[in-house]
């Protein structure tokens, strides 16, 4: 397993304060993603997470504080820039284009995406690897697919933009049981491949089992970090999760 402090850093956020208007939400957060590490952001509602990613993307940029992307400050940098440092997002919940089939909304995707990607990036063929149901789902309207085809076909297309460092909210949110072992299974996967990885997760146990490391956060600040297998076994960590 990777270890951050052998490895090089991927994402580095150093006392970030952001704020929605006058409440101040993130409040002196600082994490790290290792090149090549998959990390879990773990919190319950409210407690942050999202904000999190907004602050990389630029969506909510931070008032105070540094973020650093393979060196590079983006605090303060346009989402379509921070994009083409390498950062994709996969939104929790269903955003494809449901009017559009699944190998509409790729060619869309690899379209757009891709253009930024390096001539040696991944292309649809390798992608469709990865997924290769999405083959026989092509001609299907992205709108009538299952959740757990949704978030296959979410995932593909940022897959598409050939990042570096990939921001998942809550990817289990609204799937079975099953899909949420498949997901399990892509997320291995990519691992495998070299892919850093920050996932946000109310589903604690879900996600530490397929991390390398994970932070707990409560009220906009970190309050645990730790390997996933000590933040599984801590009775105080699945405390402050509620997890039984
Ligand atoms: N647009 C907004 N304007 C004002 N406050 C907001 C806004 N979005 C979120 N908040 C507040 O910011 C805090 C953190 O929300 P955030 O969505 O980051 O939490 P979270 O840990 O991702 O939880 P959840 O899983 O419920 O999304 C919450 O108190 C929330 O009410």
């Amino acid at each position: 397993m990777p270890h951050t402090t052998t490895m090089a850093t991927m994402l580095e956020l150093t006392d970030v304060d952001t704020y929605y208007g006058a409440s101040h939400i993130l409040q002196g957060l600082s994490l790290k993603v290792g090149a090549g590490e998959a990390v879990a952001l773990l919190g319950r509602n409210g407690a942050g997470k999202t904000t999190t990613m907004r602050s990389v993307l630029g969506l909510t940029p931070p008032k105070r504080g540094s973020i650093l992307m393979d060196g590079t400050e983006i605090a303060r940098a346009k989402t379509h820039r921070i994009a083409r440092q390498g950062v994709a997002f996969v939104a929790s919940g269903r955003r494809v284009f449901g009017g559009l089939t699944v190998a509409q909304n790729l060619e869309l995707a690899a379209r757009t995406l891709g253009k930024r990607a390096a001539a040696d990036g991944r292309t649809l063929e390798d992608v469709l690897t990865v997924f290769p149901k999405l083959r026989e789902l092509a001609d299907r309207r992205a709108g009538f697919l299952s959740g757990g085809e949704q978030q296959m076909l979410k995932l593909a297309r940022a897959l598409l933009g050939n990042p570096r460092l990939l921001l998942l909210d809550e990817p289990t949110e609204g799937l079975s049981p099953a899909v949420v072992s498949d997901l399990g299974r892509w997320l291995d996967r990519l691992r495998e491949q070299g892919l850093s990885i920050l996932l946000t997760e109310q589903n604690a146990l879900f996600a530490l089992a397929h991390v390398d490391r994970g932070y707990v956060m409560l009220k906009g600040r970190i309050t645990h970090e730790a390997s996933a297998e000590e933040l599984r076994s801590s009775e105080e960590v699945r405390a402050a999760l509620g997890v039984g």
